[in-house]
């Protein structure tokens, strides 16, 4: 199977997820869009959508999903998401869309997030996929210059601005053994908004394309 195909598959696996009658959290990415096609055969079946980019509120607007303010919504059943890395704790990596402070917030909103993922994103260890920080303009050279005191190798991910109108530094070189402690550590510093590392919020489950068919992983 093709990495497309593993991420349809785990796209359509997702629905069997979603609460009926409730508002269900999207995230961002080619996987979620997979999600998000599938989510438009049962729209009538949903109250909605609280959406983490403009992008995917564009994918969910000309499907016919509703989509609400965040808060206007004081609890979602489930958050649907991919990630670019996810390790056997249900840690993960996430960002590479730049969606990653949007994907926290309504993250933070849900009972359980359900990570989408092909099999290729399920690690040992986080800290291969460069590890993207958003940050407010202004502090670009300073946290850049913190992180490389942590021992990684930042660099500016030039002409990406997200929905919040902030920049990303991508980090290479981490090897992240201790994730909550480096999520807390880098999200403290001034002028941060969010690192990447998905360990407060972390996976409930994770639904994995494989050649074999979907694996399910689940957390407490
Ligand atoms: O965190 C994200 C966007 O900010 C995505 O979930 C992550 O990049 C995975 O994307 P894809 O499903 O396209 O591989």
């Amino acid at each position: 199977m093709t990495q497309d195909e593993l991420k349809a598959l785990v796209g359509r696996a997702a629905i069997d997820y979603v609460v009926p009658g409730t508002v269900v959290g999207v995230g961002t990415g080619s996987t979620v869009n997979c999600f998000i096609d599938e989510l438009a055969r049962i729209k009538d079946r949903i109250a909605g959508a609280v959406s983490s980019s403009v992008k995917s509120t564009e994918r969910l607007q000309a499907l016919g999903i509703p989509v609400l303010d965040a808060n206007e919504v004081e609890r979602l059943p489930v958050y649907i998401d991919g990630a670019d890395e996810i390790d056997h704790g249900g840690y993960m990596i996430k960002g590479g869309g730049a969606a990653l402070t949007r994907e926290k917030i309504v993250a933070d909103i849900a009972e359980r997030f359900i990570c989408i993922a092909d099999e290729s994103k399920l690690v040992q260890t986080l800290g291969r996929f460069p590890l993207p920080v958003e940050v407010i303009p202004m502090a670009r050279a300073q946290v850049a210059r913190r992180l490389a005191a942590l021992g990684g190798e930042p660099v500016w991910r030039e002409g990406v601005v997200t929905d919040n109108g902030n920049v990303i530094l991508d980090v290479r070189g981490l090897s992240i053994t201790d994730p909550a402690a480096l999520e807390a550590e880098i999200n403290q510093w001034p002028g941060v908004v969010t690192c990447g590392i998905f360990a407060r919020n972390k996976a409930s489950v994770c639904l994995l394309g494989t050649a074999q068919g979907v694996r399910t992983l689940t957390w407490a």
